[in-house]
């Protein structure tokens, strides 16, 4: 496949090694805010940018009818009308807070376990996520769909930075320098922890979960998750 590349920061590049490995070409690299390319040369496209440019260049893709695959983060409150747009024009999109096979099989596990223990009274929720210092979000993407899946399960409501309470489960972010990713979910009694935890040793995983997600996508239209495309 031709895939543009929109954001060639530490993710673009790791992305654009594991395409060529895979026989892809990348015809196409965005890296400032340039709204004059030409993204019609590329058959999909892969958007790892800053969260002011994501809706943009997502637009962009979509308008031109070329697939797109987002994992920038920062950006959801936007969602809806990126998810509207991609129904009036018939379009092809993915959005993951995270593309790791890991840290996707973490969330169906993080469900499971809020599934089990939100009846048990005697334990509180708390999350941790630890990144490194360049990022420009907090909390992040995957830290908010780990709440939500927490949400989904428990009586909890919502999610705050660094605050919770009966129905709020507090979020912790952590910067550090050269930390990839990692994020823990903790359940507190009086008397004992239960934690999991996902820790990202690099960033191949996240790079090659979007180009497979690309590979996915192609010749399809509609929007999807990285559930379709790990058949979780
Ligand atoms: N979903 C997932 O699995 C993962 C998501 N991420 C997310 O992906 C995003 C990128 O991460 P990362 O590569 O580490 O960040 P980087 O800062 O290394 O790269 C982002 C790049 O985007 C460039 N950029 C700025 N403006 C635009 C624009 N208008 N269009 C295209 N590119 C632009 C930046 O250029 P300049 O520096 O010159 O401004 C920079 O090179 C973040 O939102 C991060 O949270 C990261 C890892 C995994
Ligand atoms: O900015 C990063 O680096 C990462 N961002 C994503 C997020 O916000 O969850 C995914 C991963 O943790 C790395």
């Amino acid at each position: 496949m031709k895939i543009a590349l929109l954001g060639y920061g530490k993710m673009g590049k790791t992305i654009e090694k594991i395409a060529l490995e895979r026989g892809h070409s990348i015809v196409l690299k965005v890296d400032k805010e340039d709204t004059n390319y030409d993204i019609s040369v590329a058959d999909v496209a892969i958007d790892f940018s800053i969260p002011s440019a994501a809706v943009n260049n997502i637009t962009t893709c979509i308008n031109a009818g070329v697939p797109v695959v987002s994992g920038t983060t920062g950006w959801l409150d936007q969602y809806n009308d990126i998810l509207q747009l991609c129904k009036e024009k018939k379009g092809s999109f993915i959005y993951a807070s995270n593309f790791s096979l890991g840290v996707n099989l973490f969330f169906e596990l993080n469900k499971k376990l809020a599934q089990m223990i939100s009846p048990i009274k005697e334990y509180d929720v708390s999350m941790e996520e630890i990144h490194h210092t360049q990022k420009l979000d907090a909390p992040s993407g995957t830290a908010i769909t780990l709440a939500e899946g927490v949400i989904e399960h428990s009586a909890k409501t919502a999610w705050k930075l660094d605050e919770g309470d009966i129905n709020t489960i507090p979020i912790t972010a952590v910067r550090e320098a050269d930390v990839p990713g990692t994020h823990s979910i903790a359940y507190t009694s009086e008397v004992d922890t239960i934690e999991i935890k996902h820790t990202a040793h690099n960033r191949h995983g996240f790079a090659l979960g979007a180009v497979v997600a690309s590979e996915w996508l192609h010749g399809k239209t509609g929007v999807f998750s990285m559930k379709d495309v790990l058949g979780l």
